[in-house]
């Protein structure tokens, strides 16, 4: 268990919160720079891309400011098992609500799952992990990928990326990627990173927003109960950071910080 608190930053309005997270990623963005001269993220499905869009596609104020593409490396916290330009996929959503919007010719290096396995989810899975290995070196050398930044949603019953509650891919321990054939969010068949490697990124975020999540949020941040993203805020602790509308914590008791 992680020893410090999670950070929960609440705001009045979407594009407030949107303003604050760009500050935050370019943040993240910088230190991947320090380290290792590129920005190595993974991304989630659900209403995140928009929400980045918004934080995003706004044109920077200065050198400390700009979003420097060429040197990201977009990689999918989860992914469901169907064509890339499927209406289900994470791909075709990110595409169609950041990367297709992106001005210029400096464009981010994305990392989509290989669909030529799209029946088979253990070797699409598989598949994504040696990928994860060619990118962030040998499993040998190496016991776990870290992200740089990992940028997550929560669903209304508490899972993020593909891990839900209750189910036994929560207690993975070796691999980086797992497959899930009985999701109960559609579509069944996904591929998801484990929660080791989650929780071991540089920075998590998780972006919630809504009224229909202010149930969740008092139990994740009120009791744990063992939910995906509770598991997140214990083993990442302070690294893990919240970014919410009031709506979605709305009568949840837990200190909220103002600021980065
Ligand atoms: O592929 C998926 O289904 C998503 O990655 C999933 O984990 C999502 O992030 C949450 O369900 C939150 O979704 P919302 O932001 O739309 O509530």
């Amino acid at each position: 268990m992680a020893s410090k608190q999670p950070n929960l930053f609440a705001f009045p309005s979407v594009p407030q919160l949107a303003s604050t997270l760009r500050t935050y990623i370019l943040t993240a963005q910088a230190a991947g720079l320090q380290r290792h001269n590129s920005f190595k993220i993974a991304v989630s499905g659900g209403s995140l891309p928009k929400t980045l869009a918004q934080a995003l596609l706004q044109p920077g104020s200065g050198t400390e400011d700009e979003v420097q593409w060429d040197k990201w490396e977009i990689f999918f916290a989860d992914e469901r098992a169907v064509p890339l330009d499927h209406e289900d996929s994470n791909y075709a959503l990110l595409k169609k609500e950041l990367l297709d919007k992106i001005e210029g010719e400096k464009m981010p290096v994305v990392y989509p799952i290989d669909v030529r396995f799209q029946d088979d989810v253990q070797e699409m899975a598989d598949q994504y992990e040696q990928l994860l290995v060619r990118s962030f070196a040998s499993r040998d050398s190496v016991k776990l990928p870290i992200f740089d930044l990992l940028l997550l949603g929560c669903g209304p019953d508490g899972h993020t990326c593909s891990l839900f509650p209750s189910h036994p891919l929560l207690r993975e321990t070796d691999a980086w990627v797992s497959p899930i054939s009985d999701s109960p969010k559609p579509p069944p068949k996904r591929i998801t990173l484990s929660l080791p490697v989650v929780t071991h990124g540089v920075k998590i975020a998780f972006i919630a927003t809504g009224g229909g999540k202010k149930e969740i949020m008092k139990e994740i941040f009120e009791k744990g109960n063992g939910l995906p993203c509770a598991l997140v805020n214990e083993g990442a602790g302070e690294r893990c950071s919240w970014f919410v509308d009031e709506a979605a914590v709305q009568g949840v008791v837990f200190p909220r910080k103002g600021s980065l």
